[in-house]
């Protein structure tokens, strides 16, 4: 937009806006509106409108034609001053030096091209952008300072788009906005009453997302009405309205082909023409083929100059509320009126005893300056949380209406732990080994005979998976080398040992004889292995079998011939563990990492999408324009997500200690709240990734991205020791790091949150989490400028 700001009178139309601003957008042509309320819903390519309605401070201020009131140049709602705005990357500025100035009690009505800058320039008096230079006062101040009210109740901010919960019924959408607002129960109610007559709505049990188009930007309309407030701000609203109706409720292109005119403007006169003299829109669209818009327009200025008008907006004071009320009455300019009615038209509004009534009954929340400090302290508190519940609500309604999901929510991370709990940490099993016997044909041996025969049979015999419950082993006989070779080479077998011809008679002579063994002895009691060794942790199993099997071989050839058993053990002593068992198995030192890996994801990914989300509905800016803070949006999640992570935190807790007999022997409640930290965490994180992306799936990528090095860099799948020294430096930067070592320090060592190994987890991830809040807070705050 150009620095221009011209002013046209109101020609005398009735009930047009007394002061239209015409921005000479982009080098187009500017159009004046002369017609209440005018504004014609978004098109592509077409010219558009958006509009911002100051709405009078004073009950009794009214746009009355040719008869301005008082205030009417007493104070400006709305003044734009050399603005100066570029997008990022963009060539020319969007806003180039632009001025514009709305008064308080008037309708002004921003024309031009699509693209020229509209949205922009409302958004930046919103608050929702900042200029790159140039000034905005709202109410005689800044918008972002408290005096300008704006984040908050004193505007109220209709965007282009629907920017509307879908899964809310039209109550609850009232209810959500007012809330917001800090307006009470009853007060709401009687808005939504007044409104869902008012702007004839469908009923309020009505789902948003089963509404039409134009129902749907009309309850839009209404939740910016919602809480009567004193800017009324609509980006391309509703079509045409006058006198509280709606004249049309088509796209612009629609509208211009079917009043075949290339001007918006002349339909929205034709359009004011024809509800004066009462007539329909498709009557109106068949005169129009024979008729010329302008020049009927023009007519109608001249016509309808002759009658005395006069309008007001929703007032903020209840005493005075707008009403119904017939404009040939004799009351004076003082009178406020709404939707007023000449003598030429012949149809009333709809209902009008009901919305008289509706309207002199309702309540209406007003801005008051307020008188203290303390004062300001309270009102801010009790805002504050009419706002945090508005937004609680909003996410528990959201969940609930999501059932499936919710589900889904609730039990995927039980299914991931039992995942976990099943597959990993259990010893492989069936690992087919080839035997070579030259030794022995393993008939008719008993292993308690002291003699030197048959002893390949007897360590073949100890192997577990030969004749024992466990099965690590499958033993394959094969009667050559060759033979035994080539299995394990088309990877059909894990390995093969061989016994060498008379290696009972060998190993009999080198471990019972006690005679120094000759070079042959010790050779022929060799028994060969040769392995894939592809798998590291297969061939560790099979390795240990074989090492401890031998163990157990010695002693008991050992003590079939009598001799001491302590003979044939190694002489090391294993005591008993002082933490652990001896047969702590993989799944017992990953379970507790895998509660937090699991835990802390899951939110991670819900928590930013449901931000998305509600970025790209438009309804987290719509929130922040009416007051909303990050910083409650994230109390919000906090609470609504916090009783899905107690749910899903109580749940694995149950399956891994009932189901899958995992010990847990510190004190479990202290497990339970880390793990509850860990949500609140990936939940901070997901807010914060959120924040930089643009869609869903950006936040879905950014969070698996840091799924991975969170989980190796904290310990969950590999001990710490095992990585480069620098990365185990670097790994205190990941924010499960120290968490895993204090949940494995509770659940397996038994200690309490007073061990130096334990509560620096706490400590860290409540430090992660205000980092991450802060972190958001400064984004969403930079994003803005
Ligand atoms: N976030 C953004 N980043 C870069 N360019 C943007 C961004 N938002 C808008 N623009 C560009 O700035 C210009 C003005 O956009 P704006 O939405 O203010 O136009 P408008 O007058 O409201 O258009 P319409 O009537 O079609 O809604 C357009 O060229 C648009 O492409």
């Amino acid at each position: 937009m150009e620095d221009t700001e011209q002013k046209y009178e109101n020609p005398g139309f009735e009930a047009g806006p007394e002061e239209i601003g015409m921005a000479n957008l982009n080098g187009n042509a500017a159009a004046v509106l002369a017609t209440t309320t005018t504004t014609v819903a978004p098109s592509n390519g077409a010219a558009a409108a958006a509009t911002s309605i100051s709405m009078p401070k004073e009950a009794t201020t009214r746009i009355v034609n040719n008869t301005r009131s008082a205030e009417w140049n007493a104070n400006n709602a709305v003044v734009i001053r050399n603005a100066m705005k570029t997008y990022r990357g963009a060539k020319s500025p969007v806003l180039n030096d632009f001025n514009m100035t709305v008064k308080e009690g008037t309708i002004y009505s921003l024309l031009g091209s699509s693209g020229c800058g509209k949205t922009t320039t409302l958004s930046c008096v919103v608050g929702l952008r900042k200029l790159d230079d140039g000034s905005i006062t709202v109410f005689g101040a800044r918008p972002g300072t408290k005096q300008s009210g704006i984040p908050g109740r004193r505007v109220g901010y209709m965007p282009q788009d629907i920017c509307l919960y879908e899964d809310f019924t039209i109550c609850e959408t009232l209810q959500y906005f007012g809330t917001i607002c800090g307006m009470t129960k009853d007060e709401i109610e009687d808005q939504v009453d007044f409104l869902i007559d008012f702007l004839d709505l469908p009923p309020a049990y009505r789902t948003v997302r089963t509404l039409s188009g134009g129902q749907k930007r009309r309850v839009s309309f209404a939740a910016a009405l919602i809480h009567s407030p004193e800017l009324l701000i609509l980006d391309e609203p509703i079509g045409l309205m006058r006198s509280g109706r709606l004249l049309a409720e088509k796209s612009p292109d629609a509208l211009l082909q079917e009043y075949n005119t290339n001007l918006l403007e002349d339909i929205v006169l034709k359009l004011c023409k024809n509800d004066t003299m009462g007539i329909t829109e498709e009557e109106a669209a068949k005169q129009n083929e024979e008729d010329d818009p302008v020049a009927q327009a023009i007519e109608e200025i001249s016509f309808q100059s002759q009658a005395r008008l006069s309008i007001t907006a929703m007032s903020p004071n209840n005493a005075s509320a707008p009403r119904f009320r017939n404009s040939t009455s004799k009351d004076g300019p003082g009178s406020p009126v709404l939707a007023p009615k000449v003598s030429t038209n012949p149809q009333p509004p709809q209902n009008p005893h009901k919305l008289e009534k509706s309207l002199s009954s309702r309540s209406v929340i007003s801005y008051k300056r307020k008188q203290s400090f303390k004062q300001d302290i309270h009102d801010e508190i009790y805002l504050g949380f009419s706002r945090l519940k508005a937004l609680v609500r909003k996410n528990l309604i959201l969940l609930m209406r999501n059932r499936k999901f919710l589900f889904f929510v609730l039990i995927l991370p039980c299914i991931q732990m039992m995942n976990v709990c099943v597959t990993v940490g259990n010893d492989p099993t069936d690992l087919e080994v080839g035997v070579v016997n030259f030794d022995s044909d393993c008939k008719n041996y008993s292993m308690d005979d002291c003699i030197p025969r048959h002893l390949s049979c007897r360590f073949l015999d100890l192997l577990p998976g030969q004749n024992s419950q466990n099965r690590t082993l499958k033993l394959i006989p094969f009667d050559t080398e060759e033979e035994a070779l080539e299995q394990t080479k088309a990877g059909k077998t894990w390995g093969f040992m061989v016994f060498p011809e008379n290696y009972s008679t060998y190993m009999y002579e080198r471990a019972i004889s006690g005679a120094e063994p000759t070079e042959e002895v010790l050779n022929g009691s060799i028994i060969s292995f040769e392995m894939d060794m592809t798998s590291k942790q297969v061939a560790e199993t099979i390795r240990t079998t074989f090492f401890f099997t031998f163990q157990k071989y010695i002693i008991q050839l050992f003590e079939s011939c009598g001799f001491d058993r302590r003979v044939g053990e190694i002489p090391l002593k294993l005591e008993e563990p002082i933490y652990g068992s001896t047969d702590t198995n993989f799944r017992q030192f990953l379970a507790p990492s895998a509660i937090l890996g699991i835990i802390f994801f899951c939110p991670l990914i819900t928590g930013g999408v449901n931000h998305i989300s509600d970025k790209k509905r438009g309804t987290l800016d719509r929130g922040l324009v009416s007051g909303v803070r990050t910083v409650e949006i994230l109390v919000s999640y906090f609470i609504t997500e916090g009783i899905v992570l107690v749910v899903q935190t109580l749940l694995i807790f149950l399956i891994i200690t009932q189901l899958f007999t995992i010990e847990f022997n510190g004190p479990i409640y202290w497990g339970i709240i880390l793990s509850l930290l860990i949500g609140f965490c990936g939940l901070s994180l997901g807010f914060l990734a959120s924040t930089f992306c643009t869609e869903e799936v950006q936040t879905i990528l950014v969070s698996i991205g840091s799924y991975y090095p969170n989980m190796v860099l904290s310990g969950m799948v590999w001990p710490l020791e095992g990585i480069p020294k620098f990365l185990q430096y670097i790994a205190y930067l990941v924010p499960c790091n120290m968490a895993c070592e204090s949940m494995r320090s509770l659940a397996t060592r038994g200690w309490g949150i007073d061990h130096p190994h334990v509560w620096p987890g706490f400590v860290s991830t409540i430090g992660w989490i205000l980092l991450y809040w802060i972190l958001t807070i400064l984004v969403h705050k930079t994003v803005k400028n």
